[in-house]
């Protein structure tokens, strides 16, 4: 593909972030002892013209808060944001977003769309109309001016997406995983024609930042790459991209890049600068050091799906490559990672270098029958989160064995948004059954012990020794 032709500005700072940190205040934090998760901590960054920018991060970093705070959608609880130096007051047409779900309005046809971008610009009908038929024609959506959205394929809807953040003629495009919906086959033709217009200088963009959880994606689109670490959502490293034109897939520098990157993101623990820094110092730029984490925060998989990762890590030999596992599997990291990240909570796998290596205990899990995998996943998830083992050790003691839930959701809204708190109940409502630690009351929201017939003639003493039966 052709090179960007570059241009006299190319290295100006379009945009900078400066400090920002990010409080979620809504509805469900309101008034409740002034508790609000922090979503983002003191992440700046600066976009300079001519550069494509990725930004990974595992789900829940703040990566779509941060682009939304950088388009002047949401105003950060502190620090600013600056356009050319001046503070960003609200949504500035310098900046445009595309949506991972097109966001189009189904009752407007693909021109009604893309015009209604420009309607904010203040321009005349006609000079509206015609710079929307001209960035429709470029887009490759001509002949589709009066189709409405469900008549068309999910490629061509975002391709109404990319027109209509384009038709203001933004200098930095916002990009959050626009193409993460889309089969395989229609997010290559898409990526390729997008870099093709912006390297041949076809659209007046100057500037792109593309939120990806796909790092074959971030390597062989970015110039400069971003991690956010979670917990709260922080810049963990700045890592220089691969030259354009050297991003063969399965070269060396490539294949290279991408096992660093896996590196990086399986040990949120790190310090991600010095880990990289340590393997490859011309790649990386700058890291901020990991905020202290505030409270165990499990990834939302199913132990089934983490042990089904152990069973194929094990049939190679008890190591596997994580970029292979995650193409072969084609997992994004959004759902790649979770899953590593379940299996090193829990000790039955550890990152290391690249690869997912099985401890001990994961070995024997993998090659367990469904009875002492349970037993497996049980004595490490009551060694390992703290949570399981409190609810275990409350219903030990609790009289009948029984425990409202609202006892340890109160707890989860003291570290995490509303949302969150019920999905990490969730997930540990999914662990503990699994692991049949607890049974759990979906109308009453309970918990109670695993009872059987003998129990429940005896339901207070029988109930805890099979709770102890179950922790052996
Ligand atoms: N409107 C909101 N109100 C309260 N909390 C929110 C809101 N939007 C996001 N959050 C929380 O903020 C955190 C960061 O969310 P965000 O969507 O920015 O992360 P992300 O890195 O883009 O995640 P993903 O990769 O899954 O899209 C999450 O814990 C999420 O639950």
């Amino acid at each position: 593909m052709a090179q960007r032709q570059t241009s006299e500005t190319d290295g100006a700072v379009i945009l900078e972030a400066q400090r920002i940190t990010h409080l979620y205040q809504g509805r469900g934090e309101q008034g409740r002892r002034g508790h609000a998760p922090v979503v983002l901590e003191e992440v700046s960054l600066q976009i300079r013209a001519g550069e494509l920018v990725a930004l990974l991060g595992p789900s829940g970093s703040g990566k779509s808060t941060l682009l939304r705070i950088l388009a002047g959608l949401i105003r950060p609880t502190q620090g600013e944001v600056r356009v050319h130096g001046q503070p960003l007051r609200g949504p500035t047409p310098s900046c445009a977003l595309v949506f991972q779900s097109f966001a189009l309005f189904p009752w407007l046809t693909v021109l009604q769309n893309v015009e209604l971008g420009l309607e904010a610009l203040g321009l005349p009908r006609l000079q509206r109309l015609k710079r929307a038929l001209a960035i429709i024609d470029m887009i490759g959506l001509d002949g589709f001016e009066e189709a409405y959205p469900k008549e068309l394929s999910g490629g061509m809807r975002q391709r109404v997406g990319f027109a209509r953040a384009l038709a203001v003629e933004p200098e930095l495009l916002l990009l959050d995983e626009p193409f993460s919906a889309l089969d395989v086959l229609t997010a290559a033709n898409l990526r390729r024609e997008l870099l093709q217009l912006w390297y041949q200088a076809k659209i007046p963009t100057r500037a792109m930042l593309l939120v990806t959880h796909n790092i074959d994606e971030a390597v062989s689109m970015a110039d400069r790459l971003l991690i956010l670490g979670a917990d709260p959502g922080h810049l963990r490293a700045e890592v220089q991209g691969l030259p354009r034109g050297q991003r063969e897939p399965h070269s060396p520098a490539y294949t290279h890049l991408v096992d660093l990157l896996y590196r990086l993101m399986t040990s949120p623990d790190e310090d991600g600068a010095a880990l990289l820094a340590a393997e490859e110092p011309a790649f990386v730029q700058r890291g901020q050091p990991r905020p202290t984490r505030p409270y165990q925060t499990l990834p939302h998989v199913a132990p089934a799906d983490m042990i089904g990762l152990l069973e194929l890590v094990q049939a190679r030999g008890g190591r596997a490559d994580l970029a292979e596992l995650g193409r072969e599997l084609q997992l994004e990291l959004d759902e790649l990672l979770p899953l590593v990240d379940a299996a090193d909570l829990l000790q039955l796998a550890c990152p290391e270098e690249g690869d997912l290596v099985l401890t001990a205990v994961g070995r024997l899990l993998a090659e367990a029958d469904v009875q002492e995998e349970k037993r497996l996943f049980r004595q490490q998830a009551l060694a390992r989160i703290a949570l399981l083992r409190r609810i275990a050790e409350d219903l030990a003691a609790a009289p009948g064995h029984r425990v409202d839930e609202e006892r340890y959701l109160e707890r989860l809204r003291e570290h995490f948004s509303e949302g969150e708190a019920e999905a990490q109940l969730q997930t540990i409502i999914d662990w503990g059954r699994y692991a049949e630690i607890f049974t759990y009351q979906e109308e009453a929201g309970v918990f109670a012990l695993e009872t059987d017939e003998e129990t429940e003639e005896q339901p207070t003493e029988a109930a805890g020794d099979t709770w102890r039966r179950n922790i052996r």
